[in-house]
């Protein structure tokens, strides 16, 4: 048997290597699954009901990730692996459906599904975002995923509230140059306790008048917006350390008077997988005019 270039190994050798190294990483997936268990028993010990998805401890996860990765495997393979682990663990423990908006492409719509949530869990398609939040707030802890079009048909956040479905996280989470799956989205589920720790808050804003152009210059993004006669609605996301007064003074510097302000949720800041993984997400773009 000939030696193989690069590590003087024998093919033969190499894959006895592959062998013990994928025997390895299942005996972990394993102890993980049973690990994630032992979670979830001790969470409903304590009279927690299953927590099937808890966004702040996914965002800490995939930070620790980005940091430790080296090496030529894409991160975005590592990510999709772990999504799909940590879907089918929790998927064990009750089953939590995945309500789809209609409205946007199929084919990306399903590529996110299933690269954020695995094939354990069932995706049901709506009609479009509105549908979705509905679904959502009638179900028991089934989320919904709701794409991000800076110009919406439908001022859907509307049907966002605290008794309802709220924002609990933005995907693609990992921002990455070229990535599979990255339709923009965000992640909706029914509210909980963990609402107020978010790094960024998603405010739902009306105005009677135009959409300034320099809100980002106030540190506010517009996530969507959508015009009527009666002036424009806004999907606004801002730090969350900042009080409703702070964002309705930052909404007031940049030239809007909102008549309506109302935190509809938060999610964790998305991470630069290109570099510094310290380093945030900021858009991009320019503020769309209303
Ligand atoms: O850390 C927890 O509290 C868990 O429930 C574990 C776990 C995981 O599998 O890593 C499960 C689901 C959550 O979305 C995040 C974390």
């Amino acid at each position: 048997m000939s030696h193989l270039p690069d590590s003087g190994l024998s093919l033969d050798d190499l894959r006895t290597r592959v062998d013990e190294i994928d025997a390895r990483i299942h005996t972990a997936l394993m102890e993980r699954a049973q690990a994630e268990a032992g979670i979830q028993a001790a969470g409903r010990a304590a009279g927690a009901a299953p927590a099937l998805f808890q966004p702040e401890r996914d965002a800490d996860l995939m930070r620790q990730m980005v940091e430790r990765h080296q090496g030529d495997l894409p991160l975005a393979t590592v990510e999709h692996i772990w999504r799909d682990l940590i879907c089918a663990c929790t998927s064990l423990q009750a089953d939590t459906a995945v309500h789809l908006d209609g409205s946007a492409d199929l084919i990306e719509m399903l590529d996110l599904a299933r690269f954020y949530f695995g094939f354990s869990v069932e995706l049901v398609p709506g009609s479009d975002a509105a549908d979705v939040v509905g679904a959502v707030t009638a179900s028991a802890g089934d989320l919904g995923l709701v794409a991000l079009i800076d110009r919406a048909e439908l001022p859907w956040w509307r049907g966002l509230s605290e008794s309802g479905a709220l924002v609990r996280a933005r995907l693609p989470f990992v921002i990455l140059d070229e990535r599979p799956a990255d339709l923009p989205a965000l992640v909706l589920a029914k509210a909980d306790s963990m609402i107020d720790n978010a790094d960024i808050a998603v405010y739902d804003a009306r105005w009677s008048d135009l959409l300034p152009g320099n809100l980002m210059d106030e540190g506010i993004e517009v996530l969507s917006f959508f015009r009527s006669a009666a002036g424009v609605d806004a999907l606004l996301a801002i730090s969350g350390e900042l009080t409703e007064e702070d964002v309705r003074a930052a909404c007031l510097a940049a030239g809007a008077a909102p008549e309506v302000l109302r935190r509809v949720g938060g999610y964790a800041a998305p991470i630069d997988g290109n570099g510094d993984p310290d380093d945030t997400f900021a858009a991009e773009d320019e503020e769309p005019q209303g």
